[in-house]
């Protein structure tokens, strides 16, 4: 078996950031990788030193916060890296300034000369000295719509079609052949890291491909409210619609994130009405179905249940082995069949741990000098598998629910709703949805069947009690801790 060296599985820059953040998620908690560092997005590169868009200054202390992990990954993943810098639209020479939106996408990596923005660096590293300069003409000649905004590895052709998600497959070349024929919208949704950001940006790609004038927005749940609130503050509230309301094809990823935020729901509402009116495509990804959209007004939930809506569930053995190939061939890394079969069934069922699980093998061996091998993969992976073992499950959340309250597991199972049984039961639903990736609907199943709404309504209110009643809080986060 071989394995590529160092040299070869450098990647561009572009993949070394994308390389970057997979090692900063194994060691930042959760919460803080999905707000500070996964909204960034590669900018452009010069020379050595790599420039990472982020939504507003508010992003810039990353570049402290993280610069030891950051510096730490440069040197794991032996990238040829010297510096990361943080720009906004604003401090970022290459951001195309016609976009009133302050245009946070990355921007291509093509240009030899790409510009140096002044972004805050991630620490010691030393910075790049060329002037900043914009891509020529000709070099200019990329379309802001697929290049800036679409990640180019997310493609139909890099997808593994497996059982758990072939349905949203198929639906979304549909979209992808026919927008706004076939289904619209369409809403996709599954668990972390299961591949819905990767279709919906396949469809911008395949749609760019067959209509090259086609005009296509892909945002985050995130960024969509980040940005009309800016443009509230600003006073840019028509060009934040005609930016959203004016486009072919609309892809709006994490719409759970609008939660709550009734203002921002407003906003979508009328975005996807002026969408729909004239027959433009929206593809909404969330990570539960429109029914478990909690704090949603009714009016959108609907709306969302118009056209189609497909699940992706967690793949199979056999479609981890061959979406492991897939990553190991892009790479051009030859990942023996028995390694596979090996990270395939020891990580969960997160596409992106599987991914994870990868590039730190390679990175290992590399910085080792050893082959890919079963015996060095359990040997490098060993961590990261015990981690995955210990994951919590519904029943260990019942048996510390129990215990805590000294009553017996079945009784939080029973059709009974005498105080005593139904607050242990509403904790234990809580600390289920807070720590498993269980749905609402299995929630309640394996609480004696109880529907998906009770599940939603106790998990509501503990939430809410908890901010209150200091009692109650202090005993979830004792049963958190000894579950963790
Ligand atoms: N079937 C698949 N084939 C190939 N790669 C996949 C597949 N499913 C997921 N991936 C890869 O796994 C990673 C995570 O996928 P993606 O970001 O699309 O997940 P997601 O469902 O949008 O997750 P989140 O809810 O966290 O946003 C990506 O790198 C993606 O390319």
């Amino acid at each position: 078996m071989s394995f590529a060296p160092t040299a070869s599985t450098v990647l561009n820059s572009q993949n070394a950031w994308m390389r970057i953040l997979a090692a900063l998620e194994m060691k930042v908690n959760r919460q803080s990788f999905h707000t500070w560092l996964k909204p960034t997005r590669f900018s452009h590169a010069n020379g050595r030193t790599v420039f990472v868009r982020i939504p507003s200054a508010q992003f810039q202390h990353i570049g402290d916060r993280y610069a030891d992990l950051i510096h730490e990954a440069i040197d794991n993943l032996s990238l040829e890296v010297d510096e990361v810098r943080f720009v906004t639209a604003e401090d970022d020479p290459a951001a195309p300034k016609s976009r009133e939106d302050g245009g946070f996408a990355p921007l291509p990596s093509h240009s030899p000369n790409a510009p140096q923005g002044s972004g805050s660096p991630s620490g010691s590293h030393r910075a790049a000295q060329q002037q900043p300069q914009m891509p020529s003409a000709e070099q200019g000649r990329f379309d802001w719509n697929t290049a800036a905004q679409l990640n180019q590895r997310y493609l139909f052709e890099n997808f593994v079609i497996g059982s758990g998600n072939q349905f949203a497959h198929a639906a979304s070349q549909a979209v992808a052949e026919r927008p706004s024929k076939a289904y619209n919208p369409l809403f996709l949704y599954g668990g972390v890291g299961m591949g819905k950001t990767h279709l919906m940006h396949a469809i911008g790609h395949e749609v760019k491909r067959r209509n090259p004038h086609a005009t296509i927005s892909y945002v985050s749940g995130e960024k969509f409210t980040n940005e009309m609130i800016d443009s509230m503050r600003n006073n840019r509230q028509t060009s934040f619609r005609d930016k959203f309301r004016t486009v072919d094809v609309l892809l709006i990823d994490d719409i759970q994130f609008l939660a709550g935020k009734e203002r921002t729901q407003e906003e979508f509402f009328h975005t996807f009405n002026a969408l729909h009116e004239s027959m433009k495509q929206i593809v909404i990804a969330s990570d539960r179905p429109p029914k478990e959209l909690a704090d949603f007004e009714d009016r959108l939930r609907s709306r969302f249940e118009w056209g189609l809506i497909a699940d992706i569930q967690p793949p199979d053995l056999e479609t981890k082995v061959a979406i492991l190939q897939k990553k190991a061939e892009s790479e051009q890394t030859v990942l023996p069949t028995d390694v596979a079969m090996f990270i395939a069934g020891n990580v969960r069922t997160n596409v992106r741990e599987l991914e994870g699980a990868l590039i730190r093998l390679v990175a290992w061996c590399s910085l080792h000098g050893v082959e890919i091998t079963l015996s060095t993969a359990q040997q490098c992976l060993k961590q990261f598998i015990d981690t995955q073992v210990r994951k919590i499950t519904i029943e260990a959340i019942q048996r510390a629910t129990a215990e805590q309250f000294g009553m017996k597991i079945s009784e939080l199972k029973q059709k009974n709703n005498s105080r005593q049984i139904v607050v242990p039961r509403q904790i234990a639903m809580y600390l289920a949805k807070q720590m498993t990736e269980a749905s609402l609907p299995e929630i309640g199943r394996q609480f004696g069947g109880k529907h998906h709404t009770t599940v939603m309504h106790s998990i509501a209110k503990i939430d809410e009690q908890r901010r209150t009643d200091k009692a109650l809080n202090s005993t979830i986060s004792k049963l958190m801790e000894t579950l963790n």
